[in-house]
């Protein structure tokens, strides 16, 4: 073995499953963790997208992590079933903002076990509440979220597909919860996201208008 193969270790695959209702932010997730962008426009995936990332965990191991992004509108669909099959972890992805999306989680975890219910192992199961830069517009509460994890055996993230908050740890925790592997708490801080605040930028004209007096709180504004 050379010595460069010794240090990156073997490589593993892990196929994750992304379900969940249609705008619920399930894209958005897989394209910010993949490949670290965000698009304000909504397009309907129709069927299913794929993303491959590969990451590091603790021991030099590397991961690929196969994202497996299906549409909201395949629930009820012949091709779900076969999404599913042979996935090691599910990410059931709801809006904080839509109770409607969260209530609908009980049917698309139906089908996750129906597919796995001869099988003798199971995928970890990881309940997602996405666009938590809404959280003045939350709906579902976070008692509700928690109590479905306990109940379920679910591990729990809170996530903003926008800002990228906690969107690598999600994907990162689910990795290293299937694969046995303890992250210890450095780790888990530096996958953090910060949370960066867009600048609004005013028209020229504008600017001088908001560079009098009363400028202080309308020069710089976050979204
Ligand atoms: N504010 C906010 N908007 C988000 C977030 N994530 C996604 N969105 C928006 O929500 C809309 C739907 O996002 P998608 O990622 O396409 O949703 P999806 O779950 O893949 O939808 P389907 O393809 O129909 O299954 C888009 O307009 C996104 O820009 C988030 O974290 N915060």
């Amino acid at each position: 073995m050379s010595d460069s193969e010794e240090e990156e270790g073997p490589d593993r695959q892990l196929k994750l499953v992304v379900l969940g209702d249609g705008t619920t932010g399930k894209t958005s997730l897989a394209m910010r963790f993949a490949q670290e962008t965000f698009g304000k426009q909504y397009k309907q995936t129709m069927g299913l997208d794929f993303f491959l990332k590969r990451i590091i965990l603790p021991g030099n191991l590397n991961v690929t992590l196969q994202v497996w992004d299906v549409g909201g509108q395949t629930i009820g669909g012949k091709m779900l079933d076969k999404y599913i099959y042979g996935a090691q972890g599910i990410l059931l992805v709801y809006d904080i903002t839509n109770g409607q999306s969260f209530e609908n989680l009980e049917d698309w975890y139906n089908v996750v076990k129906k597919v796995n219910e001869d099988s003798e192992t199971q995928p970890l199961v990881a309940l997602v509440g996405n666009k938590v830069d809404l959280e003045h517009m939350r709906t579902v509460k976070v008692d509700k979220h928690q109590r479905l994890c306990q109940e379920n055996n679910f591990s729990s993230h809170f996530v903003s597909a926008k800002t990228g908050d906690s969107v690598f740890l999600c994907f990162q925790r689910i990795a290293a919860d299937i694969l046995g592997i303890k992250l210890n708490k450095a780790e888990l801080e530096q996958s953090q996201h910060v949370v960066r605040a867009e600048l609004v930028k005013y028209p020229e004209e504008d600017n001088q208008h908001h560079n009098t007096s009363n400028c202080q709180s309308k020069v710089c504004s976050m979204q």
